[in-house]
């Protein structure tokens, strides 16, 4: 099947990854001499994130993904979601159905021509970096299920990073995809601390993703809690009873 033909199935029209209550928040895995990843996706998930990125810079390691893609989907209280930075193949191997791609990593559409290939289109999502409002555009043309559009401001988590967009930043892009009538969720990335979120969320935003605030917490299981309570303070889901989080 080709890229257009499946855009029009329904996977492909039901390709939007779909966020409510504790997968507003995406944590993104960050090894430190304190924590590694899979560490840091038990302690999120203990605090009720249900949707992490494995992201592993310097160490891409099959393994790690195999234990972690396991952690989520056999030994984790909640049902949590498991995406895995750059690596497609990899993904593949360690049964994860999620990769984020970056704009020097595979083409979105790529991706999904290989994901078809294996008949895997209906379990996967497909996310995309963005930096502009063009890089959404793109990315939603070639099948995003996502966007990860940042950085928001300065972090050390990533290297290379690209301009900082800044609360402003936001605010002009988030207005274009609304003129533009597109509707694909997006998260803001980069250096995002608790503050942030409020004024972030109510630029429209799906939710936030987030690495160095939770892992560098006092308390990351703590930290999780309140990052995902407020983010819902400003996404109402009639459906979702936050008493529990
Ligand atoms: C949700 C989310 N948004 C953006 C990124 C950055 O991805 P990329 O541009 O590929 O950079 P690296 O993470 O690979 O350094 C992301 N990983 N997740
Ligand atoms: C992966 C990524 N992409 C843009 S910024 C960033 C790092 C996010 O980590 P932190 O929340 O620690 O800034
Ligand atoms: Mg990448």
């Amino acid at each position: 099947m080709e890229l257009d033909d499946f855009l029009y199935t329904s996977a492909g029209r039901g390709r939007y990854a779909c966020f409510t209550g504790t997968n507003r928040l995406m944590f993104i895995t960050h090894r430190t001499d304190k924590y590694t990843e899979l560490d840091e996706v038990k302690m999120v998930t203990k605090g009720g994130c249900t949707w992490v990125q494995l992201r592993m810079k310097e160490n891409l390691n099959l393994e790690v993904a195999k234990a972690v893609a396991h952690f989520t989907m056999f030994d984790c209280d909640t049902d949590c979601a498991c995406c895995l930075d750059d690596d497609l193949e990899m993904a593949f191997k360690a049964g994860i159905h999620c990769v984020h791609l970056g704009k020097n990593d595979m083409p979105v559409s790529e991706a999904w021509r290989r994901i078809i290939e294996k008949g895997k289109e209906d379990l996967f999502l497909v996310g995309a970096t963005a930096n502009t409002f063009e890089d959404i555009l793109k990315a939603d043309r070639e099948g995003a299920s996502y966007i990860g559009l940042g950085p928001y401001r300065y972090t050390e988590t990533k290297k290379n990073l690209s301009p900082v967009l800044g609360l402003e930043g936001y605010r002009k892009i988030m207005e274009q995809c609304r003129e533009a009538g597109l509707e694909i969720p997006i998260f803001a990335i980069g250096g995002i601390e608790f503050e942030d979120i409020a004024p972030l969320m109510e630029t429209g935003i799906e939710g936030i993703a987030v690495s160095g605030a939770i892992i560098n917490a006092e308390d990351p299981v703590e930290e999780t809690r309140r990052f995902i309570r407020e983010i819902n303070k400003h996404k109402p889901d009639p459906c979702r009873d936050d008493s529990e989080i």
